[in-house]
């Protein structure tokens, strides 16, 4: 039962639109393909190996997708999975035109100890609320940087919002060192990183940093630098990134991150599971953006593989009942009855970014509105002070203070204290915020 991948056209693949005219033009140029959108899988997914969340990210150009595709070359080749080519995973004629990633792909692969979920992520500034939709989903990923440029705003900023949604660790793919000569501009390379992440609060010394070629992996040359340092990222993958525990015992609740339909068997949604774990035939209720509605989950499926059972960490769809696509959108939660509200108003810690970091320039004053960004929903915001702040009207926010905002969603969001999110205006990250306290439900 397709549900995860009802949209893919081969393979593991998965696309995650994100303009509403990219969505249109998936439906034009991709419908589902009828063998996939009404086949029942009798595949059963098995959960013989931990599975966990990774993915690619990094600044424009850098190689993130080729690294992507030739990880899939590499598992297939020990039949840990399919390979994925390039063109499969760049696939949307604007992808192709550009010779950029646009939306995320997903693409799974096994190792000897683990089953993977990998999400690649686009690079471009432009994009970047695809690729903040792709790692909120992560527990580890891999920061692909080109020997050639070095770090690059990308660089920081992904490595920033890694750290602000909750990727504990971090492997370092130096990519393309086939164009480069002098070896001690590597040695730069990697001392600039290392100091980058320690910048952002990872380990800066201990993170395994590998150096290499995608293309050289990818076209089957150059094993030294190619194949057998892709093989080296994955097994410093398996021993650096730590499996995360998952909060199983928790109430359910899966932020929605992308919905379709699939004709004759219902409306489907699909993204990672934050906690808790829901059985086929639970009830659960879906909130945010102004509804509340209740459903049952009539089927789960994880990489076209039914499960009987989704956990905290699993990357999966699930089919629910009586819906119809236009009722579910992404941003929404789905959670298990009563286990959360919809909120309107917050009051939250915010750091609001230097200009360095690549944050504002300039201070900002009360009613300033940015857009939050909230696991996988984003909505506009008016920012304001708590209740007894001295002269509100004449306050200012200047790049790089810690403070208190109260925050007028919108569109109200299934929201928690704890919950932490980011503020973005024209283009850039300014904030990064934890939710302190609920002001108003919805
Ligand atoms: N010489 C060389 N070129 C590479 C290598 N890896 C990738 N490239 C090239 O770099 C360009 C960009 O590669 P992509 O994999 O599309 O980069 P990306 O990071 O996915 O780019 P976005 O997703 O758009 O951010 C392509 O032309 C690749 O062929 C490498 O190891 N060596
Ligand atoms: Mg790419």
């Amino acid at each position: 039962m397709p549900l995860a991948a009802s949209r893919i056209a081969a393979g593991s693949l998965r696309r995650a639109p994100f303009f509403p005219a990219c969505r249109r033009a998936w439906t034009t140029h991709w419908p589902t393909p009828p063998s996939i959108s009404r086949r029942r899988y009798s595949e059963i997914y098995s959960r013989s190996k931990p599975h966990m969340n990774i993915g690619t990210i990094g600044h424009v150009d850098h190689g993130k997708t080729t690294l992507t595709a030739a990880i899939t070359k590499l598992m297939a080749t020990r039949g840990g999975g399919k390979f994925t080519d390039y063109a499969e995973i760049d696939k949307a004629p604007e992808e192709k035109a550009r010779g950029i990633t646009i939306n995320t792909a997903h693409v799974e692969y096994e190792t000897g100890t683990r089953h993977y979920g990998h999400i690649d992520c686009p690079g471009h500034a432009d994009y970047i609320k695809n690729m903040i939709t792709g790692a909120a989903q992560m527990d580890g990923a891999i920061i692909v940087v080109a020997a050639t440029d070095g770090q690059m705003p990308q660089t920081r900023e992904h490595l920033l919002l890694a750290r602000q949604v909750g990727i504990p660790k971090l492997v370092v793919f130096v990519n393309k060192i086939d164009q480069i000569e002098d070896l001690e501009l590597l040695e730069l390379v990697e001392m600039e990183i290392r100091d980058l992440l320690t910048q952002y609060n990872f380990d800066g010394e201990a993170t395994p940093v590998i150096m290499g070629s995608a293309l050289a992996a990818l076209n089957g040359r150059d094993d030294a630098i190619g194949t057998s340092k892709v093989a080296e990222l994955i097994e410093a993958c398996d021993t650096w990134l730590d499996l995360p525990v998952r909060d199983l015992e928790k109430p359910f609740c899966l932020p929605v991150e992308d919905v379709y339909s699939i004709t004759g068997r219902g409306t489907v949604a699909s993204g990672r599971v934050e906690r808790g774990t829901a059985q086929k035939g639970d009830e659960v209720e879906i909130i945010g953006f102004g509804s509340r509605v209740k459903t049952t989950l009539t089927g789960i499926e994880m990489f076209h593989k039914e499960l009987a059972r989704a956990e905290a960490g699993d990357n999966l769809g699930v089919l629910l009942r009586s819906l119809k696509r236009e009722q579910v959108s992404r941003g929404q939660v789905i959670v298990a009855p009563g286990s959360m509200k919809s909120v309107k108003k917050i009051q939250s810690q915010v750091y609001i970014l230097t200009k360095d970091e690549g944050g504002r320039y300039s201070p900002f004053m009360i009613n300033y509105e940015p857009r939050l960004f909230m696991r996988t929903a984003d909505v506009t915001v008016r920012l304001s002070f708590p209740e007894g702040t001295p002269s509100p009207e004449e306050k200012m926010v200047m790049p790089g203070d810690s403070v208190e905002l109260v925050c007028d969603l919108f569109h109200d969001l299934g929201c928690e204290v704890g919950t932490r999110f980011t503020l973005r205006d024209q283009g850039r990250t300014i904030g990064t915020g934890i939710v302190t306290k609920i002001l108003e439900l919805a």
